[in-house]
């Protein structure tokens, strides 16, 4: 879309992209003067919104209900849409998503949360040290991007620090897009491979995802956190998601993930979700659980043959296991 210039009208809703065949008056019952906007951030029940030119703050109307509004939804709007201070506009409907980006607490939580809606590219920041990378979590971020149908990116930064060559490796037979950067190096490629996309940018918290994105954007202004000596870790800095403008194309930036529940994710699109390994899963047993002590299990004649990478069989059983855990275990 080209919303990326600060810019947002109908034109920029692919209302009828899926199949359907209702009527398009139906997009908008009682307002005719309902207004489309896209929707920046949210903060306690307040929305901001990107109409036209302008950026609007709104509440829910009550007919909506309970119906959500997220990060990248675009909505219908009725009131005051003229941006100055002080004033509210409702929000009358939210159009049809094209994509929902999901995740739990942890794998076995119920509670689905709703990260984003919209987008098209799942932008996977890991640092490549301090803090060191998490394969566990870039591989479940992996399945929730295929799972929500987003093009998942690797994006691995901090490279004046340590060498991307053994994450490279893990990964290699997916053939992921990546992009690898030191400070402001790597960033034309990066910002190649988000022209023209709605990229959503998770990691860790001290990954550098406000440092990118303050090189992307630099009048959004993201605070850019230390990471703390002892824990390695980043000071949480970003507390909610927020839509950004590129030239062409946006970027939503997220909080730092401590995990990537996916509770609500069925086994078997888990494993399609690695499928690096999903053609050897294909050969097992009927029935096999895949885990370390499933007999005949074709992941473990895969890395005997030196055929699947161990890393990622090993991150594989981790996931399943956790799932089946219903004491709550742990999602990383
Ligand atoms: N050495 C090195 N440090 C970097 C690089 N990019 C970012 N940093 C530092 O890493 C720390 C964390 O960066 P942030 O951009 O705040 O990380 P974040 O992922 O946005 O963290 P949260 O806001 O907590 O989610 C800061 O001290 C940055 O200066 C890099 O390429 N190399
Ligand atoms: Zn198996």
């Amino acid at each position: 879309m080209s919303a990326g210039r600060r810019h947002f009208d109908e034109g920029d809703v692919p209302l009828r992209a899926r199949g359907g065949s209702r009527p398009r008056t139906r997009n908008r019952p009682k307002h005719e003067d309902a207004k489309l906007g896209f929707v920046t951030a949210v903060d306690r029940g307040r929305y901001t919104c990107l109409v036209e030119d302008r950026t609007i703050l709104a509440m829910k109307a009550r007919e909506l209900g309970r119906g959500s509004i997220t990060v990248g939804d675009r909505v219908w709007l009725v009131g005051d849409l003229s941006g100055r201070p002080d004033t509210l506009a409702r929000v009358v409907r939210v159009a049809e998503r094209q994509s929902v980006l999901r995740r739990t607490a942890d794998d076995t939580d119920p509670v689905e949360r709703i990260i984003v809606a919209n987008a098209d590219q799942l932008a996977i920041v890991s640092s490549l040290a301090d803090p060191p990378p998490q394969p566990r979590l870039i591989d479940r971020c992996l399945v929730a991007a295929y799972d929500a149908g987003l093009r998942p990116l690797l994006c691995l930064t901090k490279a004046d620090l340590a060498t991307p060559d053994d994450v490279l490796a893990t990964y290699a037979s997916l053939n992921l897009a990546y992009v690898v950067t030191r400070g402001d190096d790597g960033l034309g490629e990066l910002a190649r491979q988000l022209a023209g996309r709605v990229s959503v940018l998770v990691g860790s918290s001290g990954v550098g995802k406000s440092t990118l994105v303050n090189l992307l954007v630099p009048e959004a202004g993201r605070t850019v956190g230390d990471v703390n000596p002892v824990t390695g870790r980043g000071r949480h800095t970003s507390t909610s998601a927020v839509a950004l403008a590129l030239a062409d194309g946006w970027i939503i930036d997220t909080p730092g993930l401590r995990s990537f529940g996916l509770a609500h994710v069925s086994p078997d699109d888990v494993i399609a979700g690695f499928p690096d390994l999903d053609e050897a899963v294909a050969e097992c047993p009927p029935g096999c659980a895949h885990t370390a002590d499933s007999p005949d299990c074709a992941l473990d004649s895969g890395v005997a043959a030196g055929r699947l990478e161990p890393a990622r069989v090993s991150s594989l059983r981790r996931l399943l296991a956790s799932r089946e855990d219903t004491d709550g275990g742990g999602s990383h």
